[in-house]
């Protein structure tokens, strides 16, 4: 497909010798969306990565972890993105170590099957960048992505030309100017990492917040007890904005709810699936037990964001208190069942008479759920005898030592 791109204020980045960016040329020429899609992932791929990020924070942890949110307002001005316009995008903000990314899968698929205009910003991808910018539940196509990331790309060089976000913050911003530019209804927004400094936090007004399933991970920057975590994870909690979270021990939950009172959170724990009454048995559509808290979890934050937005999407008697169940009706079971979230607990059969376990697990919880999961798809193979062959990677500071033998047992 060819397209000819619109006309910005864009300042050319990458130039050619007589001064032309070649894939950016904004007047009369023309220039194949891909290629300019590629050339867009080139760009972001020269941005600071993750783990150098990471590795940064390590070093100067609290300066740079301080820095971050009044250098992403900077950003938000100079791309002319206001706080009212990110409050119309009724968010639903959620933190925690595990599940976050499944519990926002959830929440996303019962509100479009419900009809509304939905962006749904996760973190990492599997194949392609666009899967962490969705809009009704589909990455964002190559020509939108591309567009707007120039656009945004040229808005923030202009003003920053010497201090360019780093790549998960330029793609948080991205998503933020897509969600405002497509006028979604509402966005589910994970957190990266953490939640008091983390880039999505530079957002004032969501709807709710979650915290999930806590767990070590990451423990150069949070902290290495779980109630050191449980405080960088609520730092999501805003002034009389209705918050839930996944159960967890005393102490993180004591930190929970402490910062909680301090910010006039109403706060809830998420109950158990059993407290619920489903229309119908369901079988969700991200497999294993763990994904239960996932889905409690989501129910009670598509409850506290229909309140919020009074919208009577459940139509719960009143004095359903807000930490017990509630009758889920047929079409959110559709939902529930509906939900895709590829690479975690995901089962690919072959006619090569290979069967993948796909699982993105790197936490000692999460390994335990794993491994759980993958011994229940080897009985289900029905098979008396499996040749089984765990292939095992991870990244940044974790101990591969440690994970690994969570999967011992089981192989
Ligand atoms: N509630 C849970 N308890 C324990 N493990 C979980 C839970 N939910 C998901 N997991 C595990 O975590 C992995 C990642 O799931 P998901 O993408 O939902 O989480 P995330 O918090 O977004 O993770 P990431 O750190 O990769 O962003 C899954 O593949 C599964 O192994
Ligand atoms: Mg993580
Ligand atoms: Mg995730």
């Amino acid at each position: 497909m060819i397209r000819i791109l619109l006309p910005t204020n864009r300042i050319l980045a990458t130039t050619s010798a007589c001064g032309v960016n070649p894939f950016r040329m904004t007047s009369g020429s023309a220039v194949s969306s891909t290629t300019q899609y590629e050339e867009a992932v080139r760009l972001l791929n020269t941005l600071q990565s993750n783990a150098a990020t990471i590795k940064k924070l390590r070093g100067q942890r609290d300066h740079l972890q301080t820095m971050n949110l009044p250098q992403c307002r900077k950003y938000l001005e100079s791309m002319r993105i206001t706080q009212k316009e990110l409050d119309a995008l009724n968010i639903i903000h959620v933190s925690g170590t595990k599940g976050k990314g499944s519990t926002c899968a959830y929440a996303e698929a019962i509100l479009r099957a419900r009809g509304f205009k939905t962006g749904l910003y996760t973190s990492p991808h599997l194949i392609h960048v666009r899967e962490r910018i969705r809009i009704n539940g589909e990455p964002v196509d190559e020509q939108i992505f591309a567009e707007e990331f120039f656009h945004v790309y040229d808005m923030i060089k202009t003003d920053h030309s010497e201090n360019m976000p780093a790549y998960f913050k330029f793609l948080t911003l991205l998503a933020f100017r897509i969600f405002v530019k497509e006028k979604v209804e509402v966005v589910i927004l994970e957190v990266g990492i953490g939640g008091e400094y983390d880039c999505t936090n530079v957002i004032e007004h969501p709807k709710v917040c979650g915290v999930t399933t806590l767990d070590y991970d990451h423990i150069s920057l949070l902290g290495s007890k779980l109630s050191e975590i449980a405080w960088h994870k609520a730092g999501i909690f805003k002034d009389n904005v209705p918050a839930v979270y996944s159960p967890t021990t005393v102490e993180a939950e004591n930190v929970l709810l402490s910062r909680a009172s301090s910010k006039n959170v109403q706060i809830s724990e998420a109950p158990p699936i059993s407290d619920y009454c489903f229309a119908r048995s369901i079988s969700p559509g991200i497999s294993g037990l763990h994904q239960f808290p996932n889905i409690s979890l989501a129910l009670q934050l598509i409850r506290h964001w229909s309140e919020q937005c009074q919208l009577p999407i459940l139509e719960l008697p009143s004095d359903t208190p807000s930490y017990r169940g509630f009758p889920v009706p047929e079409w959110m079971c559709d939902a529930i069942e509906s939900c895709r979230w590829p690479g975690r607990s995901q089962v690919v059969r072959t006619n090569r008479n290979v069967t993948y376990l796909l699982d993105g697990a790197h936490t000692p919880k999460s390994m335990e759920a794993c491994a759980e999961w993958a011994a229940e798809e080897f009985a289900n193979l029905g098979k008396k005898s499996v040749k089984k062959i765990a292939l095992f990677q991870c990244t940044a500071d974790r101990s591969p030592s440690t994970l690994i033998n969570y999967l011992k047992d089981k192989f």
